[in-house]
């Protein structure tokens, strides 16, 4: 099967190849500076990570394959730290390099690994779920969560390389899948609406790896991200459309103790700010019964119950806040996004009211 090759620009440029069979990528872009190669990897793959290692010891790297909890586990200061000690056991140097294999939140904490590590090293990501491979292995985003919030602590380090191999989605539990689906059709609704008319033609094709446009989509988000990250890597202005959703879904996720998966609250989060945009008189209400229709088709949750308060709480210290102003992304279209600074606390209840059950 052919690859696609999407160019990720800015000060760090680098590719992300989507295809079967891009292993053989892999030497190229950890380059020849390196000797060792840390391949963190979530415990719970190791079929995945095993010729990942294996084509990194032919191409005669020493590799230290460096296993830590599957999932949100992963993304917290204690196996962050073990694996800073594991970088000084194994002699890591300036000039090796990172390799991040699992879904989004390995590759996060993977990521992070390689931009604190001596300051920063090489990473390089294969990402082996839908939203790893669609959005959080691409762009540079890299972090962990901490108690007060999720992804509190990070930073900005593009990869050298992102490798999304199609056939490690075959083995995804299905909700998982569906989970990426919710960013995809975020991509859908902020930049590309040909998305949500592929999702709308054939959701349960979209809902499955096996799915006629399963290709296809991967590569139309991927091509949105990579667009914006080129233009506002750092999130100066651009880049914040990719959080369409976040700010309510990141408070979802710690009143969970993320347990809930994220692309799960990523959808709820959407549901809120279309309903704030309409309730802002800049969106018609006929876009958010889309937003409610598309993410239910596919099997994402549209409604949460859990106290307001708390949740408002915990909104503000999103990261787009500036002070005490909370903002959001919201949309004055499909394809159309805009800000919203600073609502007032009434229309950020009635927004909630929409989506509690
Ligand atoms: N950095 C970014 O820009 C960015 C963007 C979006 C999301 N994220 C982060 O990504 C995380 C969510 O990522 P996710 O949805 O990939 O979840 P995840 O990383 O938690 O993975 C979900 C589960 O699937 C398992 N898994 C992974 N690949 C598999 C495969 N091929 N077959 C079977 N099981 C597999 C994992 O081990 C885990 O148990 C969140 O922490 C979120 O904050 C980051
Ligand atoms: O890449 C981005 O920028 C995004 O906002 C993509 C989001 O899907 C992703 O979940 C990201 O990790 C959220 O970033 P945060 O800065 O709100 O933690
Ligand atoms: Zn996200």
């Amino acid at each position: 099967m052919t690859q696609a090759r999407v160019h990720v620009g800015g000060a760090d440029p680098y590719d992300v190849v989507i295809g079967t069979g891009v292993l053989g990528e892999l030497p190229a872009m950890v380059g020849d500076r390196a000797r060792a190669v840390a391949v963190v990897h979530a415990e719970g793959l190791p079929e995945i990570a095993r010729p990942v290692c294996g084509a990194l010891e032919q191409a005669g790297y020493t590799v230290h394959a460096l296993p830590v909890p599957d999932g949100e586990a992963a993304k917290e200061v204690g196996v962050l730290a073990g694996l800073w000690s594991s970088f000084a056991r194994s002699g890591m140097t300036r000039s090796d390099v990172v390799v991040g294999v699992g879904g989004g939140a390995t590759t996060d904490l993977a990521g992070f690994a390689a931009a604190s590590w001596l300051r920063g090293v090489r990473a390089v990501l294969v990402p082996t779920t839908l939203l790893g491979m669609v959005d959080a292995a691409v762009g540079g985003k890299t972090g962990i969560n901490v108690p007060e919030g999720k992804n509190l602590v990070g930073a900005f380090h593009p990869p050298a390389g992102v490798l999304c191999d199609l056939t490690t989605l075959m083995t995804m539990p299905r909700e998982d899948y569906i989970s990426g689906l919710a960013e995809i059709i975020k991509a859908g609704f902020i930049a590309d609406p040909r998305i949500l008319d592929l999702v709308e033609d054939d959701p349960k094709g979209a809902a499955s790896p096996h799915g006629p446009h399963t290709r296809e989509l991967v590569e139309r988000a991927v091509r949105v991200k990579a667009g914006v990250v080129s233009a506002d890597l750092r999130e100066g202005g651009l880049r914040e459309i990719l959080n369409y959703g976040h700010t309510l879904a990141h408070a979802i996720e710690k009143a969970e103790d993320y347990r809930f998966r994220h692309g799960h609250a990523v959808a709820i989060g959407m549901v809120y700010a279309a309903e704030l945009s309409r309730l802002a008189g800049r969106l018609p209400a006929e876009v958010v019964r889309r937003h409610r229709d598309l993410l239910t088709s596919v099997g994402l949750p549209v409604s949460y119950a859990a106290d307001w308060p708390g949740l408002r709480a915990t909104m503000t210290i999103d990261k787009k806040s500036r002070g005490t102003t909370l903002r959001f992304v919201v949309l004055d279209g499909i394809a159309e996004p805009g800000r919203l600074e600073g609502p007032d606390e009434e229309l950020l209840a009635a927004a909630y009211r929409e989506v509690g059950r």
